[in-house]
C-alpha cells in the first residue's frame, strides 16, 4: 500500500491514524502533518510516525489523506497541488467538499476519492461512505476502502448521497450523544445518583444498539416489544410524539445535509 500521509491530525486525523496502526499498518509507513506544533508533537511522541510539512509529506506519500477542516481545504491544495504526481491517491475525509473542487485544485488527471467517515472509528466501530472522483479507477477506490475498513465498514456510493450520508453516519454519533445527554439529565431529575443514570443509559443504547445489529428486526417492531398496552413506555413515547421529536430529528438531520451542501460552495 506504500507510504500513507494524513494532512491534518485532528479529532478525525488522530481517529484515522490509530486505527491504521491498530490494524496492523507499520508507523514506518505513516507520516502526520499538522499545523499545530504542540499538537504534532504530542501525536509524534504517542504514536512514534514522522511529522513533516505538507510538502515535504505529498513529496513521499502515495496515498494523500486530507483531514483539513472544510474551510481550510482550498489553502492545503494550493501548498500540495505542485506535490501530487501520477499515481497518487488523494482521499478527502472533509464535509462537503466535492471532488469535483478537489480536481479542480489538483494537477489534471489526478485520482480523487471523497469518504464521509465518523468517529465510531476510534473503537473500529466506524461508518464510511466512499465515492470515486472522475479518474478513479476501481484500484483507487478499493485502496481508500481499505484505509477505512481498517477501522469500521464501508459502504460506496454515489457522491450525490454524500451529503445526506454526512448528516446521518458522519454526524449521528453526535445525535446519539445529545439523546444520552438528556436520558442521564432525565435519571438525575428522578432522583439517582449521575454515575448510575450514566451506567444504565450507556448500557441500554449498547444493548439496543446490540438488539437492532444482531436480531435484524425492524426498529417499530422491537420499540413495539418494549411498549406494553396502557403501560409506562407508551406514556413516554407520546409525550415524544406530542412535542413533536421524531419531526424534529428529520428536520435536523436535513439542516446537516444542506449545511454539507453549503460548505461545498466555499461558506465558511
Ligand atoms: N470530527 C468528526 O466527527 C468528523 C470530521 N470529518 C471531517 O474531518 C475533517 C477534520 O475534522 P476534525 O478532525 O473534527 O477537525 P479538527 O479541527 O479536530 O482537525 C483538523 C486539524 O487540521 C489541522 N490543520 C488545519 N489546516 C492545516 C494545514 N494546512 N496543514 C496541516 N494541518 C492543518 C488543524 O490544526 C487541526 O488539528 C473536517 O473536514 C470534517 O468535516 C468527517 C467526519 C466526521
Ligand atoms: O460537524 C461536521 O461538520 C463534521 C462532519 C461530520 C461530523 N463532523
Amino acid at each position: 500500500m506504500g507510504t500513507t500521509a494524513i494532512f491534518g491530525a485532528g479529532v478525525m486525523g488522530e481517529t484515522l491514524l490509530s486505527g491504521l496502526l491498530r490494524s496492523g499498518r507499520a508507523a514506518a509507513d505513516l507520516i502526520i502533518t499538522e499545523r499545530n506544533a504542540e499538537r504534532a508533537a504530542q501525536l509524534a511522541e504517542k504514536y512514534d510516525v514522522r511529522v513533516l510539512p505538507n510538502t515535504e509529506a505529498a513529496d513521499l506519500a502515495d496515498t494523500l489523506v486530507l483531514v483539513v477542516k472544510p474551510q481550510d481545504m482550498e489553502g492545503l491544495l494550493a501548498e500540495i497541488r505542485d506535490h501530487v504526481r501520477d499515481g497518487n491517491t488523494v482521499v478527502s475525509l472533509a464535509a462537503g467538499i466535492t471532488t469535483e473542487f478537489l480536481e479542480s485544485h489538483l494537477p489534471e488527471g489526478s485520482s480523487v476519492v471523497r469518504v464521509m467517515p465518523n468517529t465510531p472509528a476510534l473503537v473500529d466501530q466506524g461508518m464510511a461512505g466512499v465515492s470515486p472522483g472522475r479518474h478513479c479507477t476501481e484500484d483507487h477506490l478499493l485502496e481508500a476502502e481499505a484505509l477505512l475498513s481498517s477501522c469500521g465498514k464501508v459502504v460506496r456510493l454515489e457522491e450525490k448521497h454524500l451529503d445526506a450520508v454526512t448528516a446521518i453516519s458522519g454526524s449521528g454519533p453526535a445525535y446519539i450523544f445529545y439523546v444520552v445527554e438528556a436520558m442521564i439529565e432525565a435519571g438525575v431529575v428522578l432522583g439517582l445518583p449521575r454515575a448510575t443514570a450514566t451506567e444504565l443509559v450507556v448500557q441500554t443504547l449498547y444493548g439496543a444498539a446490540t438488539m437492532l445489529k444482531e436480531t435484524h428486526e425492524h426498529p417499530t417492531v422491537l420499540r413495539e416489544q418494549v411498549s406494553s398496552p396502557g403501560g409506562t413506555t407508551v406514556a413516554a413515547l407520546r409525550q415524544l410524539d406530542d412535542h413533536k421529536v421524531r419531526a424534529a430529528f428529520v428536520n435536523a438531520m436535513e439542516a446537516a445535509a444542506a449545511r454539507s451542501k453549503q460548505l461545498a460552495s466555499g461558506h465558511a
